[in-house]
């Protein structure tokens, strides 16, 4: 038991211990589907401009808390903060999502990447960490999180999003010891950064592979879930007796949650495309899991999500280990009234089940 939450549901859940009630969070719930997120980014002046100010990242990670009974705050910020603290120089292109100035185009840029001084380039993510928590004053957990290794890398290569990921997929397949070396600097960055942002506050961690699921089988299992497993083994687990639970997220991963289950972790992010029994059935007790209602169903009206929900508790069944969330982030097109119909569907629906 944590003293000093006044609801520790979601991590009572992530160790499988009983709830009342399902627990929920949404990726991506502090953004542009809330007109306050917009008006706050407007004032900002832009997203960066967000994350890098920890009033502000205060100021818009309380928002989906203070309109929706949600169970989990997240800190506002992003997974390439780590690349741009490396020296890639990030910036957000209008309407083009995420660019670096200087991405990993040879193998001079690949072979002088350092691990980063997360107290001097980091700081004003573990600051926000600290003033999110003050803020929070026990309402909910707080969640930090990172990218995988791999995901930043694809990114840290192609230099922003890809449709299909050739360039890091070419340099994978033609150099894999440099790519090697990416992950490697990476992997420790990462670490050293997630748990920064335990020792500054975060209840629980994330890890995001959001591009995983386009390796194939044995392109993950060499070039992504193997530096998983590192941070998950480098992780703080407790602090001040308390339990510090992680959740490793691997997009288009249902595949192989058996291979994510025996990292050590202690949830599995599910994205939509799995049944989430079937999901339980293959892990048994080794680990919560967390998901999986796809983002889209939050277009329909009130009723259809109600039974979309319905579907997803049950699918997963009786008994604690389930924390409720979508299988990727929030469209910024969702209606914030069919969200506030999702929450108090999974809040009501989910009684039953404990
Ligand atoms: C791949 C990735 C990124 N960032 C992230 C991932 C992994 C999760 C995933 O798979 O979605 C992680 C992330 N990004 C953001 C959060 C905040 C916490 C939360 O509320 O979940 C988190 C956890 C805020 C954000 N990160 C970004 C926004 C939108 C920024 C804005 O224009 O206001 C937010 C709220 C920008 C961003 N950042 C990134 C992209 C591709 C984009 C553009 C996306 C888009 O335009 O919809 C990289």
């Amino acid at each position: 038991m944590n003293f000093k939450l006044k609801n520790d549901t979601f991590l009572r859940a992530l160790l499988r211990q009983p709830t009342e009630y399902t627990p929920l969070w949404m990726m991506r719930q502090a953004g542009r589907f809330l007109p306050e997120y917009r008006a706050t980014r407007a004032r900002a002046g832009s997203f960066l401009g967000l994350c890098k100010n920890p009033d502000f990242a205060t100021e818009v990670t309380m928002q989906p808390l203070d309109r929706y009974p949600l169970d989990a705050a997240i800190l506002f910020s992003d997974i390439l903060t780590v690349p741009d603290a490396m020296g890639l120089g990030l910036y957000f292109a209008d309407g083009e999502g995420p660019k670096f100035e200087r991405p990993l185009r040879d193998e001079a840029a690949i072979m002088a990447l350092q691990v980063p001084d997360i107290d001097k380039t980091l700081r004003y993510v573990t600051d926000a960490v600290s003033q999110i928590r003050k803020t929070l004053d026990g309402r909910v957990p707080l969640i930090g999180f990172s990218g995988s290794p791999f995901t930043l890398s694809c990114y840290m290569v192609e230099g922003g999003g890809s449709d299909d990921y050739a360039r890091v997929k070419t340099l994978m397949y033609n150099e894999p010891k440099l790519m090697h070396h990416i992950l490697e600097v990476t992997t420790q960055a990462v670490i050293a950064y997630l748990n920064a942002q335990i020792e500054a506050g975060a209840q629980a961690v994330m890890i995001f592979d959001s591009w995983g699921g386009v390796l194939s089988h044995s392109a993950y299992h060499e070039f992504s879930l193997p530096y998983t497993q590192r941070i998950v083994e480098g992780l703080i687990k407790e602090k001040d007796g308390v339990r510090i639970p992680n959740v490793v997220f691997t997009k288009g991963g249902g595949l192989w949650i058996d291979s994510i289950a025996a990292t050590g972790c202690d949830a599995i992010g599910l994205d939509w495309t799995m049944d989430i029994g079937v999901a339980r059935q293959k892990v048994g007790n080794k680990v919560a899991l967390q998901g999986n209602l796809d983002p889209a169903v939050l277009f329909a009206n009130p009723n259809a999500i109600r039974n979309e929900v319905e579907k997803v508790l049950s699918s997963y069944g009786y008994g604690s280990g389930h924390v409720f969330n979508l299988g990727h982030g929030i469209s910024q097109h969702t209606n914030p009234e069919h969200v506030a119909a999702m929450v108090a569907a999974v809040h009501e629906l989910s009684r039953k089940y404990h």
